[in-house]
């Protein structure tokens, strides 16, 4: 018997079939963003480095993209090593701009033709953010909540452009591009007027949004958070601003799991927002004291994050993408080992008997229910991970470090 045939006998037991589960699994898609690959600088300037926005990248780890064709040449690295289907989400910053500065509120889709065929070509459907940070009228701490009517209307022209890029890609690949909008608006000290910059914040969103895109072109996401660095006091754009902006304007919530307390547990809103949604967009992140981005594992907490996705039955209708920057490690070891540890959490939670465990909570069998789930960490799940790697064709976990430190050899030390 194969290792995986013993698995699959295991998990039979618990009435669960891992074939259709793998197959159910490789179809899941998840959105690999692409600012891992060069810190979240960005191509708009040779050298373009992050700055401002409330979050930071730590680390000078060697190997670092410099340019648009080596940050694709890591991510055609990154996808031949993480399993299943993949989209890319790509930041407005990041558009291919030639030699001519061409600042935010001027984009258009001409800039982002170059990544729309690379993504075509690569099997990919592009995500699109609009840029709110490392930049110049964004330095003051405010953007579309911002009381100076030159700066604000600077970013709602971004934020018009970004949405209209979003519905031409979506158009183009028969998908909708789902547009996340993160801003970072916020202040470090305590602020007085918050209902004031709420009230602008959401003025700007009714303007932005009074222009309708088909919901088959593009959909729009709204991104909250706690606080971020120097906005520690007060952030415009919280979690219940949004959320009781999003459910008045049939928008979609985004939930970034570093956006909330370190202690919130950030599964149990899945429910009780997909009740009443059907969407939602995921940022998968690992927060870590004040951080809120550091490489995602196959911990507790994304593992409960999946669990919910499954068990609500919306996994299909839900978007997940991955947000996090390390620059202190290999850069494309960080990309690999965040993307295939939230396809780890999802296979983790397919696996599970979930009628049994209904079954057992249904009839007040309390005992029963917490000790299957308990059990469920026994079970052979590597000898089924390893297997879903190898019907994906991508290397199993243990074949891993050679391989990455093979690309920073030949490719990544190449480039200092
Ligand atoms: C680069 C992204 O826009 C950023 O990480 C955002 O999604 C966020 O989470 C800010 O804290
Ligand atoms: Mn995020």
């Amino acid at each position: 018997m194969t290792e995986y045939e013993i698995a699959k006998k295991a998990y039979a037991q618990y009435g669960v079939d891992t074939d259709s589960v793998l197959q159910e699994l490789s179809s899941v898609p998840i959105s690999i963003h692409c600012w891992q690959g060069d810190d979240v600088g960005g191509f708009e300037k040779p050298e373009s480095v992050l700055t401002g926005g409330g979050i930071q990248t730590t680390g000078n780890y060697p190997g670092k993209a410099k340019t648009i064709s080596q940050l694709r040449q890591d991510l055609e690295k990154v996808l031949t090593l993480v399993p299943g289907t993949h989209r890319l989400n790509l930041h407005a910053s990041y558009g291919e701009f030639g030699d001519v500065f061409i600042d935010r509120d001027q984009i258009e889709e001409k800039y982002y033709q170059g990544w729309v065929d690379w993504a075509l070509a690569n099997d990919l459907k592009i995500d699109f953010n609009g840029t709110f940070f490392s930049h110049p009228l964004a330095e003051d701490g405010f953007t579309l909540a911002s009381k100076d009517e030159t700066i604000r209307r600077f970013w709602i022209e971004h934020e018009k452009r970004c949405r209209k890029i979003a519905a031409w890609i979506g158009r183009i690949q028969k998908s909708p591009c789902i547009l996340d909008t993160w801003i970072p608006d916020g202040m470090k000290n305590l602020a007085v007027d918050k209902l004031g910059y709420r009230a602008i914040l959401k003025e700007s969103l009714d303007e932005i949004f009074a222009i309708e895109y088909s919901e088959d072109e593009m959909r729009d996401a709204l991104e909250t958070k706690l606080f971020g660095l120097g906005s520690e006091a007060f952030v415009v754009g919280s979690h219940e601003f949004y959320m009781n902006y999003a459910a008045r304007n049939k928008k979609m919530l985004c939930l970034d799991m570093g956006h909330f307390h370190t202690e919130e547990d950030i599964s149990d809103k899945l429910s009780a927002i997909l009740l009443f949604d059907d969407e939602i967009l995921l940022h998968v992140s690992r927060p870590m004291h004040w951080d809120s981005d550091h490489v995602v594992l196959f911990n507790d907490k994304v593992k409960m994050v999946s669990e919910e996705l499954v068990r609500s039955g919306k996994l299909s209708t839900c978007h997940i993408g991955m947000d996090f920057f390390d620059s202190s490690i290999n850069r494309i070891g960080a990309w690999v080992t965040g993307v295939r540890a939230m396809r780890k959490a999802l296979l983790f939670a397919m696996l599970e008997p979930i009628n049994q465990l209904i079954r057992y909570e249904e009839t007040g069998n309390g005992y029963a229910q917490m000790a299957l789930l308990e059990q469920q960490s026994l079970m052979p799940f590597g000898f089924v991970w390893d297997e879903f790697c190898k019907r994906n064709g991508v290397p199993v976990e243990s074949d891993l470090v050679k391989i990455i430190t093979e690309y920073e050899k030949t490719v990544l030390g190449e480039r200092e």
